[in-house]
């Protein structure tokens, strides 16, 4: 239960409320976590929010995407050094990978060594995390934008301190979707590939398919609306229906028929299965290389 875990004397910080941040505490206040019992942190410069110590209201502060008006009433605190004070029971980081390295000192310093941090940033390893934010429980996650109605996916996997709060993560996360622990930390570049940036292929999908039928002599809107229902039915089916992919796939498929006409070409050599592979083999390097990026530097031997 999030009431157990989140309450407004120990509340979720939520550190940088952008498009994930923000379609994630969109997901926590749907399933009932109440503005109160969270305090989002944006830049220390953000006009419009309260100095170190206070609380304003999102409303002024958030502006991503238009978040600032959905989340109204939510109490903002400008600056991560401006946590101190507000007994988190834990904190959710959520800001690009390479802003870890200019808020990690205030982070650290406003949080007992004891409160969890669960970081969403692609890339950054978990000894990242500790070289920035110091040794405390951290969960390295990674969720993804269907998160904002409950229906997202996140992997996981901790330090060794943050192990014992791994259950209490899953309450939180599964709040949002469904929750993956990973066998060891190697395989979030790829689950992070697959399933941080997945929902992008998928929307890009429905672009192809849109443009594929204005080619075919369709009117824009008209190609539009059957695509985007189209992607978004077949999501809903694969979600209501136990059968795998490939038996939906089939049941689509009739021998002869225009189906198995598209498949062909889809399905070919070098078709959709070496696209996607490559597709994700890009994506799960550039994870690689943003942890590499975003590694705090070395001190120097002299
Ligand atoms: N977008 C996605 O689908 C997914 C993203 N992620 C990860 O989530 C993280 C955020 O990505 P995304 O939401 O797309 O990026 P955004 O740029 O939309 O969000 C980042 C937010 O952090 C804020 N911010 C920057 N510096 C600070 C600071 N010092 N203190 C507090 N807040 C700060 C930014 O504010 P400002 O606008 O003022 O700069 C912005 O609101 C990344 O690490 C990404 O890897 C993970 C899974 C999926
Ligand atoms: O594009 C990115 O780097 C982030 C991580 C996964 C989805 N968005």
């Amino acid at each position: 239960m999030l009431e157990d875990l989140i309450t407004p004397e120990r509340p979720l910080a939520l550190v940088g409320c952008g498009r994930m941040g923000g379609a994630m505490l969109a997901g926590w206040r749907q399933a009932g976590l109440a503005d109160r019992a969270v305090r989002v942190v944006t830049r220390p410069a953000s006009p419009g929010a309260a100095s170190a110590g206070g609380a304003s209201s999102a409303g002024d502060a958030l502006s991503a995407g238009g978040a600032g008006e959905a989340l109204a009433g939510v109490p903002v605190l400008a600056g991560a050094a401006a946590l101190a004070g507000q007994r988190p029971s834990l904190v959710v980081l959520a800001v690009k990978p390479q802003q870890l390295a200019g808020l990690g000192p205030d982070l650290a310093a406003a949080l007992d060594a004891r409160v969890p941090v669960i970081s969403v940033l692609a890339g950054v390893p978990l000894a990242g995390l500790a070289a920035a934010l110091g040794d405390r429980p951290l969960i390295r996650a990674m969720p993804n934008t269907p998160a904002a109605i409950g229906r997202g996916v996140t992997s996981m996997v901790a330090n060794a301190a943050g192990a014992p709060w791994l259950d209490r993560a899953r309450t939180l996360l599964g709040v949002l979707g469904s929750v993956v622990v990973l066998a060891a930390e190697e395989q979030m570049d790829a689950a992070t590939a697959l399933a941080g940036s997945g929902p992008a292929y998928v929307f890009h999908l429905v672009e192809a398919l849109a443009a594929a039928g204005v080619a075919e002599g369709l009117p824009e809107a008209t190609a539009r609306a059957l695509a985007r229902a189209t992607v978004a039915g077949a999501g809903a089916l694969l979600d209501a229906d136990d059968r795998d992919a490939a038996a939906l796939r089939q049941a689509v498929t009739s021998p002869g028929g225009t189906t198995q006409a598209g498949l062909d070409v889809l399905m070919r050599p070098a078709g959709l299965t070496t696209l996607m592979a490559e597709t994700v083999h890009a994506a799960t390097a550039r994870s690689r290389a943003l942890g590499r990026e975003t590694a705090p530097a070395r001190p120097s031997a002299d």
